[in-house]
């Protein structure tokens, strides 16, 4: 029998980074799934519907959270965002990883919920405020006013740093990868997530006897 998948969560403030981590996890794994978020939030230039976010309105949006189609959902920068259930039900089932990039709503509804089991959670934090602060301006992203709007969100994001299995300082950037590559490959080892491993030692001992 195949081990479940996994649900990987990256949490951090804004800024910190975990888009681009995630991106450079998925080209390392593509195997990986990348949970794609319904968001009522516009399409900053450059995202595509359906890859980046699944952009909805308000309606359409809590239509999906009253037929129970979203695994969780916050309001986040006076947006709303949730992840599908039903991919992740999928992708469970077919032993393949997925990929969530959600805030602590996000994170605390998944480890609540009834696959509580499957999650490795992970928390990057900026090098300093500073710097967060540099990163959102030179992402190009932004206007000044939403930027200040996030920064002031940091703290409340950076607070629940303890509730996260992992907790990574986003300074190296590589360095950073090489520490998620490595909490993926050890979680995905980990004896209580082989069920096949049982029947595998059972056969080496017959084989040796
Ligand atoms: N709870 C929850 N948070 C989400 C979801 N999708 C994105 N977020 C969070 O919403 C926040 C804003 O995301 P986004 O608008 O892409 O801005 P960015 O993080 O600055 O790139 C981030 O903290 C995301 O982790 C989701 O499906 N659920
Ligand atoms: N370790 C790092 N050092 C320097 N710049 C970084 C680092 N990690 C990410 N960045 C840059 O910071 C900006 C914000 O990163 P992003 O991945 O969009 O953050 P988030 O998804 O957490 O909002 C991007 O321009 C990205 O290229």
């Amino acid at each position: 029998m195949q081990r479940s998948g996994l649900l990987i969560i990256i949490s951090s403030p804004s800024g910190a980074g975990k888009s681009t981590l995630a991106r450079r996890l998925m080209e390392w794994d593509p195997s990986l799934r990348f949970s794609v978020s319904a968001t009522t939030r516009p399409p900053r230039p450059g995202e595509v519907d359906g890859q980046h976010y699944h952009f909805t309105d308000r309606a359409a949006f809590q239509a999906m959270v009253a037929d129970r189609r979203m695994l969780e959902h916050a309001e986040v920068f006076g947006n709303l965002y949730g992840s599908p259930a039903a991919p992740v039900e999928t992708a469970i089932s077919e032993g393949r990883d997925t990929l969530f990039d959600v805030d602590w709503q996000g994170g605390q509804q998944i480890r609540a919920s009834h696959l509580g089991q499957q999650v490795v959670s992970i928390f990057i934090l900026p090098p300093s405020l500073a710097e967060l602060e540099r990163r959102l301006r030179a992402r190009g992203q932004d206007s000044d006013e939403v930027i200040a709007g996030r920064m002031r969100k940091s703290r409340d994001e950076i607070s629940h740093w303890a509730e996260y299995d992992y907790v990574l300082v986003n300074d190296d950037l590589d360095a950073t990868e090489a520490a998620l590559r490595a909490i993926l490959t050890a979680e995905r080892l980990r004896r209580d997530r082989r069920p096949a491993l049982g029947g595998f030692v059972r056969k080496l001992m017959e084989d040796a006897a």
